[in-house]
């Protein structure tokens, strides 16, 4: 849905950047420490503008994305490895992920915590139907067993490495970092997420956030 002007994360919802709303959450957030941005080549100054002038001040890492998200994080993981331990707690989002929460954030810890990773997932509120090459039906999975996968994700650093590392050696592509772990074995623990955790892919969301937005703003949303 990028505009002829601006990549997504970067159009404005009253009169600021959708990846501002999103870095908010994070840079006010208590435990977390320091914040890595993965960003679109050719818009890092606009990017160091905006966190300069929004006072993002827990940006300690910016570097360039990959052609694919797989690449995208597998470079941000690089240019924070030399900081990072093996046991710090990295929280994969979304920038175009701008109605996140510190409720999630938190759920998100808490559960690395307990159990090394977290995967954000939402119940499938309609059936889910798996088709083959020609539109055909041929799977119908249980809707209650299905979730859809979200973000953030959240890995032990040392977790998340080793896996990019080993995909590089072997040439495989991820769809996320969930699908990349699921891939080589590893156990992976969900946390549900909060209401409105929208991704900002089609036009139509942008207008789905602002009108979340607002009516979160005039509190006419229950249980935020
Ligand atoms: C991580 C994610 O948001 C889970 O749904 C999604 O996979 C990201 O997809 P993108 O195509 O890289 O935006």
């Amino acid at each position: 849905m990028n505009s002829k002007s601006k990549p997504k994360q970067f159009l404005e919802m009253h009169g600021k950047p959708i990846i501002i709303y999103t870095l908010e959450y994070f840079n006010e957030h208590p435990e977390i420490d320091a914040i890595c941005i993965v960003c679109l080549y050719g818009w890092e100054k606009e990017l160091e503008r905006l966190l300069t002038s929004y006072n993002i001040h827990k940006v300690k890492w910016v570097t360039t994305g990959g052609e694919t998200g797989h690449d995208s994080i597998f470079n941000g993981l690089k240019v924070m490895k030399n900081d990072l331990q093996d046991k710090d707690v990295v929280i994969i989002h979304d920038g175009v992920r701008p109605l996140i929460s510190k409720e999630l954030i938190d759920k998100n810890i808490k559960t690395v915590a307990l159990y090394g990773n977290s995967i954000t997932v939402e119940k499938a509120n309609e059936s889910i139907v798996q088709i083959n090459d020609n539109g055909i039906i041929d799977n119908v999975p249980s809707r209650a067993k299905m979730r859809i996968a979200k973000a953030p994700q959240c890995f032990r650093f040392e977790e998340i490495w080793t896996v990019h590392e080993q995909a590089q050696k072997d040439g495989f592509k991820s769809i996320d970092s969930a699908h990349l772990l699921h891939y080589y074995g590893h156990t992976l623990h969900t946390v549900e997420s909060t209401p409105y955790n929208i991704k900002i892919a089609t036009p139509s969301d942008f207008y789905v956030f602002r009108a979340l937005f607002e009516a979160m703003e005039n509190s006419q949303i229950f249980g935020i």
